[in-house]
């Protein structure tokens, strides 16, 4: 079955390029106008917009954008005779080497990518966009590159946080970025064995529209479903909002085809195999650096028949960590679980634009409680299991001395789940700095990762003037500890800006990798994360990588600027 058109994101920052008249780029890359971003007065009130003043000792201003005509793109570096190789394999309507597909494809969605782009810099922009349709055709496409001495970058939805899409090479070689925007087709629904075979390039909303029609779902739900895809989920062993109870991406992989310069690889043996280690583990997180993932074998499970989320309150994050950690304990977890720090509740508490917000307000009037820490829980699926589930939890919580504030706080939650990324767009407009950051430890050690990574942001940027506003929450739970989620917001250096998120970044990688942290619970090692890999896995880990990836991509042209440091 093919899938509809999958909207583009705009070139510098988050949303459908013309979904609402604000969001469009004027017609494409060649139009005159800048992005054009809601003002922050229309997604923040007053009253939160006065908290971030008071606590950045920021003053609103408008830093709008370049015009996307005035991006600089310096021209193709891929040799005609390359191209037409490439356009004899694809075709030639499948090679673009015009300014719109470059720039669309420069990149990712981090603080950095979008600070480049809206600076005006493209100077990571791929040489060519191909798109192959088929594994054959990319397993050739892998080849050729080989062969021709170009770099090629898979792309999926572009929504990298990592600079997993920068295309870095040490040779300086062309680079190609690998488009999966043909390969969208359901392939194949074996409803007994709850699984579905899909192309690379599938987004999750029209993967969960196919599969209600069957009365299933996937369940993996990032906050950038709208756009991220399921090769790009398992290239980068992606987390979802529901990830405790359905499990990370790399839970729901059941099998992949892996296109590399040295042939095919078919990955995976539903439902269980002992047939020596699972090698499938070695492409789940791969990033692009071992060939393209071409086609996925996923589990998926009945709809939901019921969804119920609802809202509780800590007075402590000392006192919420423990609650969830006997919920773990005991099995009783739900599906969703965010527990917010003091500092994002607080701004949770203020982002009245929300009706989210002042019902929390309301609620904890009404139980006369202090802001404390938000607990938002969900659970779906039979009614009646969801029901028993959410008893049993209760109890727990209520024994942990959290105080339930009903379902409307949870509901809100929900609606305005994807919402974040949208208001970043804003934030950045009124001269902010806005990025996040994610890790995860045991029990025993996440209060430490919490202390050290807001100890070593709030000194980094402190030290350069500005006092950030760092918030965090954990958001996927697991019997042996949970991820933390962390959000910076600080006054941005206009003069060094780049500089100033790197230095922050060094110093809270650091911080969190020596508290017992790991270097990222889901958002992958990228380009970014690179340096401290050896930290992670150790130098004989690190040279494992190099020896399977030197088999498979023996002329290193596969994504040579992710995972492995240099
Ligand atoms: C606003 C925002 C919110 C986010 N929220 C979450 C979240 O909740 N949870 C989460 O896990 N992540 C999140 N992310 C990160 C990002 O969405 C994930 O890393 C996602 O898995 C990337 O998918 P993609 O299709 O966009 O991949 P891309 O960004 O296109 O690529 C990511 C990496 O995978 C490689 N790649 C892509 N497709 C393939 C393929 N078919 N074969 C081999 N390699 C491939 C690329 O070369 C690149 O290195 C968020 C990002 C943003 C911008």
């Amino acid at each position: 079955m093919a899938v509809p058109e999958q909207p583009e994101l705009t070139i510098q920052g988050w949303g459908p390029r013309d979904a609402t008249g604000t969001r469009a780029e004027d017609g494409d890359a060649g139009g005159v106008e800048a992005s054009a971003f809601p003002d922050l007065a229309e997604v923040l009130p007053k009253a939160a917009r006065r908290h971030l003043s008071r606590e950045l000792g920021w003053t609103p201003r408008r830093t709008p954008p370049v015009p996307v005509t005035q991006i600089r793109l310096a021209p193709s570096r891929l040799a005609e005779d390359g191209r037409l190789r490439l356009a004899e394999l694809l075709g030639e309507e499948h090679v673009s080497t015009d300014r719109e597909a470059r720039l669309r494809h420069a990149g990712g969605k981090s603080y950095l990518d979008l600070l480049r782009r809206r600076e005006g810099d493209a100077s990571d922009a791929p040489d060519a966009v191909v798109r192959p349709g088929s594994t054959a055709e990319t397993a050739a496409l892998l080849a050729l590159c080989s062969e021709l001495g170009v770099v090629a970058v898979p792309f999926g939805g572009g929504t990298s946080v990592v600079g997993g899409l920068s295309g870095v090479d040490a040779d300086d070689r062309p680079s190609i970025s690998v488009d999966l925007g043909r390969m969208t087709s359901v392939h194949a629904l074996d409803v007994a064995s709850s699984l579905v075979t899909v192309g690379p390039g599938v987004r999750g909303p029209t993967l969960e529209e196919h599969l209600e029609r069957h009365g299933l779902s996937l369940g993996h739900l990032p906050q950038s479903w709208e756009f991220a895809t399921m090769g790009g989920y398992a290239a980068t062993r992606s987390a979802g909002q529901a990830s405790t109870g359905v499990g990370r991406f790399d839970d729901l992989v059941a099998g992949l085809t892996l296109a590399t310069p040295s042939g095919v690889l078919e990955l995976g043996s539903p439902p269980a195999s002992a047939a020596g280690p699972d090698l499938l583990g070695l492409a789940l997180g791969s990033e692009g650096a071992l060939g393209v993932i071409t086609e996925l074998t996923l589990r998926v499970r009945p709809e939901p028949r019921t969804r119920h989320y609802e809202g509780w309150s800590f007075r402590s994050w000392e006192a919420g960590l423990a609650g969830l950690q006997r919920m773990a304990r005991h099995d009783l977890l739900p599906d969703v679980v965010r527990l917010s720090d003091p500092d994002e509740t607080r701004a949770e508490l203020l982002d009245g634009s929300r009706a989210g917000a002042s019902l929390l307000r309301g609620s904890l009037r009404l139980r006369r409680r202090a802001a404390g820490c938000l607990l938002v829980v969900g659970w779906e699926g039979l009614p009646a299991a969801v029901r028993a589930r959410r008893r049993a939890a209760a109890s727990v919580l209520r024994g942990a001395g959290a105080v339930r504030l009903g379902r409307r706080v949870g509901e809100a939650w929900r609606r305005h789940r994807y919402a974040a990324p949208y208001t970043r767009d804003s934030l950045l407009d009124a001269g902010l700095l806005v990025e996040t950051l994610e890790t995860a430890a045991t029990w025993t050690a996440l209060p430490t990762v919490h202390d050290a990574v807001r100890g070593a942001l709030r000194e980094a940027l402190g030290r350069r003037g500005k006092r950030p506003l760092v918030m965090s929450h954990v958001s996927h739970v697991y019997a042996t500890g949970a991820s933390l989620y962390v959000t910076v917001l600080a006054d941005r250096d206009d003069a060094l800006p780049i500089q100033q998120w790197l230095s922050a970044k060094r110093a809270a990688t650091d911080a969190l990798l020596s508290a017992g942290g790991t270097l990222t619970h889901h958002h992958a090692v990228g380009a970014d994360h690179r340096p401290w890999l050896e930290r992670e896995v150790g130098p004989l880990g690190v040279e494992v990588l190099r020896a399977v990836k030197q088999r498979l991509d023996p002329r290193n042209v596969c994504n040579p600027g992710v995972l492995l440091p240099d």
